[in-house]
């Protein structure tokens, strides 16, 4: 059976006084990563992934409920916990002046059964830049420092926290394999990202956050399942909307043509037989399946999927088909 690596359990984080001076950040939250997933954190600015993060992290102690890492509280066992974890900050702050293996030499005097220094620069393909000064790598190479740093200890919990931000394409791709060999050790990863596709490549299970809640959670597929299809063209000049067939339920802004559809197939292929039967060309066609962005931008507007729940209700439903689990996360969003 798989092991809960992270859990929480009506967590809130308050920041200032009770009452009307102070804010809550987290409010009530319920989440269960297992032991190996990589399990992402998403949500808008503000929505509280790094004040949960934190409280994870043992760096800040929660305002109410339950948090467990290992097994432990992460902020009274701190001394347990700490050595077991790797955390990668949204900001590293390194002496400009060291070079990237000082850097890590001096982070490994801190870390107990550190990892060769080597070996954890070659890990995040930085063993070519060991003796460059910290202050000369790009954004994006302190960012794989920070990572470096982050794995010296062989961690068994890894926080990420926007590990990608700064990174060219490139680079981005790279640290994704880099992540991908981390959980291949049996590494549990919880990552928080601004980039929907790097959760859509990364993720087993994500959550999406809003002011403080869960908002949706399951697998990449589950939180886009309901999400309809779309398909965008452009008509000719000459061809109006009201000529498309009704059934499509065409929408848009002159001849800019949008149409969104549990059935993309039937869909498409009603819609490109109307075009041939009527020599319409239709310009920019594009068809696609709903995509994580849709989701989230949905939680974001408050649009009609946007409810609370948890990420355990999903991971209940883990034995489900795929159509019962996908039913389940609309339920469960609709609530
Ligand atoms: N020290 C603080 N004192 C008061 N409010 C704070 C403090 N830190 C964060 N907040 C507020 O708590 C809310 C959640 O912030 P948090 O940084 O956790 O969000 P986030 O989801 O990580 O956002 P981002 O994606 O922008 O990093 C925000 O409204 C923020 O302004």
């Amino acid at each position: 059976m798989t092991e809960t690596a992270i859990s929480t359990s009506g967590l809130w984080r308050r920041y200032g006084p009770a009452g009307d001076a102070g804010f809550d950040a987290v409010r009530g939250l319920d989440l269960e990563v297992r032991e190996g997933e990589l399990f992402a954190l998403l949500g808008t600015n503000g929505a509280g992934k790094t004040s949960t993060l934190e409280v994870l992290e043992g760096l800040a102690r929660a305002t109410r409920g339950t948090v467990r890492v290992l097994g432990k509280d992460p902020y009274t066992d701190r001394g347990a916990v700490r050595p077991r974890i790797g955390i990668m900050l949204q900001e590293g702050g390194f002496p400009s002046d060291l070079t990237a293996e000082e850097t890590a030499r001096m982070w490994a005097g801190c870390t107990s059964a550190a990892r060769p220094v080597g070996e954890a620069l070659e890990t995040v393909g930085l063993a070519g830049r060991a003796g460059v000064r910290v202050k000369q790598l790009s954004g994006g190479e302190r960012r794989r420092l920070d990572l470096a740093l982050a794995v010296l200890g062989r961690p068994q919990v890894l926080f990420l926290d926007e590990p990608t931000t700064g990174m060219d394409a490139e680079a981005r791709r790279a640290t994704w394999e880099v992540v991908r060999g981390l959980l291949a050790q049996g590494t549990t990863v919880l990552l928080t990202t601004h980039y929907l596709e790097e959760a859509e490549a990364l993720a087993d299970r994500l959550a999406i956050m809003h002011e403080g809640r869960i908002a949706v959670a399951g697998t990449p597929r589950e939180v886009t399942a309901q999400r309809p299809s779309r398909i965008r063209f452009r008509l000719p000049e000459g061809t109006a909307r009201w000529q498309l067939p009704a059934e499509l339920g065409a929408r848009g802004d002159g001849h800019d043509v949008r149409v969104a559809t549990h059935d993309l197939q039937g869909t498409l292929t009603g819609l490109l037989l109307w075009a041939r039967e009527h020599d319409v060309r239709l310009g920019g066609l594009d068809a696609r399946t709903a995509s994580l962005e849709e989701a989230f931008l949905e939680i974001a507007g408050g649009g009609p999927h946007h409810g609370t729940a948890t990420a355990r209700d999903t991971a209940a439903h883990d034995t489900a088909t795929h159509d019962t689990a996908a039913h389940d996360t609309a339920e469960v969003a609709a609530r």
